[in-house]
């Protein structure tokens, strides 16, 4: 039985998110045809390499002509341009889309270039890596993670049903939010810690009294886990930074906040506090190991007890 479920797929820009979905929709039949733009010919011609799709341009105009679902993967700060690049060429009731990590802006750059008679329903798919490019995109990246979608008020119901199908079909589940909420919860989840491992990573490459290999030899896991998000693509978190920025200086405020309180507890040999807030913390972990949102964890991670220690002192 065949799961294709639109005609046309424009993709528009094919990095590692571009290029996943170009792999998903292939192998479970979501399209009959992939049409790819990208902004550099190098990029293009790597993305022919690979057979992502069908046909090929460097105009997101001509790879839109006709489609009737179009899911722009660039950079968020580069939404607006493609909108207005592609707007003339959109067919009426074709689903835009996007896989932006920020929402609020990318809705403020888009909306105003597209004609009224397409359904814009911006979405983010809260699945990646550091990897970025044609290359670095597989079939599976979306699959048991949760794909939100912020349609605005009064969007055709049908539209958004569609594109629920379209995720689910790749393996997301499916979330509907406010725009503003949507980088709220993104700026806490996503974007601080993308910015705690810039700067802890930075702090440890402008020491002086520890040397750069034996940062490397004797990096604790913690450490690697942080130098996996700092080696992220530096144009698109330079994008989501100033694009989500109320929301990432007021979650980076709290933050502050809550580092000096911790401090302070180190300064005066706190030891209650830091074992209550350590404890607290914990169940965090629990919760999302329950949840099975610990996709990227090995195996044996889901069988390690947290319990309810007690100091030794
Ligand atoms: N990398 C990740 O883990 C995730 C990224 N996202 C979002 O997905 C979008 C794409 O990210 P990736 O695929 O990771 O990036 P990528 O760097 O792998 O690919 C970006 C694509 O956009 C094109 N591009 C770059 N600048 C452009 C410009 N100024 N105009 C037109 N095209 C341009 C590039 O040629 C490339 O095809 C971003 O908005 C990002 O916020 C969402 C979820 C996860
Ligand atoms: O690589 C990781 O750990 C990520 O968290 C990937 C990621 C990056 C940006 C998003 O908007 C969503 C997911």
């Amino acid at each position: 039985m065949s799961n294709v479920q639109f005609k046309k797929i424009a993709l528009i820009g094919i990095g590692l998110i571009g290029s996943s979905l170009a792999r998903v929709i292939r192998e479970r039949q979501l399209a009959e045809t992939i049409s790819v733009s990208t902004r550099t010919s190098e990029t293009l011609e790597r993305a022919h390499a690979l057979e992502l799709g069908d046909s090929y341009t460097t105009s997101p105009a001509e790879a839109v002509r006709d489609a009737d679902l179009v899911i722009v993967c660039v950079p968020v700060g580069a939404s607006g341009r493609v909108a207005r690049d592609m707007a003339a060429e959109l067919k009426p009731g074709v689903i835009v889309t996007d896989v932006g990590s920020t929402k609020k802006s990318v809705i403020e750059q888009m909306a105003p270039a597209l004609p009224d008679n397409v359904h814009f329903i911006p979405g983010h798919p809260i699945a990646g890596t550091e990897h970025s490019g044609p290359d670095a995109g597989f079939a599976q990246l979306f699959q048991g993670r949760w794909c939100i979608l912020t349609p605005p008020p009064g969007t055709d119901e049908a539209a958004i049903e569609a594109l629920s199908d379209f995720w689910q079909a790749c393996g997301s589940m499916v979330d509907r939010m406010d725009p503003d909420h949507h980088d709220l919860v993104l700026a806490i989840v996503s974007h601080l810690p993308q910015l705690i491992a810039y700067n802890i990573v930075g702090t440890a490459d402008d020491l002086e009294t520890v040397t750069k290999s034996q940062v490397i030899k004797y990096s604790a896991s913690g450490f690697r886990d942080f130098t996996r998000l700092a080696a992220s693509d530096p144009t698109m978190w330079r994008d989501v930074c100033l694009n989500n920025r109320d929301a990432i200086l007021e979650m980076l405020a709290r933050f502050s906040e809550d580092l000096a309180s911790l401090q302070r507890a180190i300064r005066w040999g706190d030891g209650d506090k830091l074992f209550d807030l350590f404890s607290r913390t914990r169940h965090i972990r629990k919760s999302i190991i329950e949840a099975g949102q610990d996709v990227d964890v090995p195996d044996f991670g889901r069988h390690v007890a947290v319990t309810e220690n007690q100091p030794e002192n």
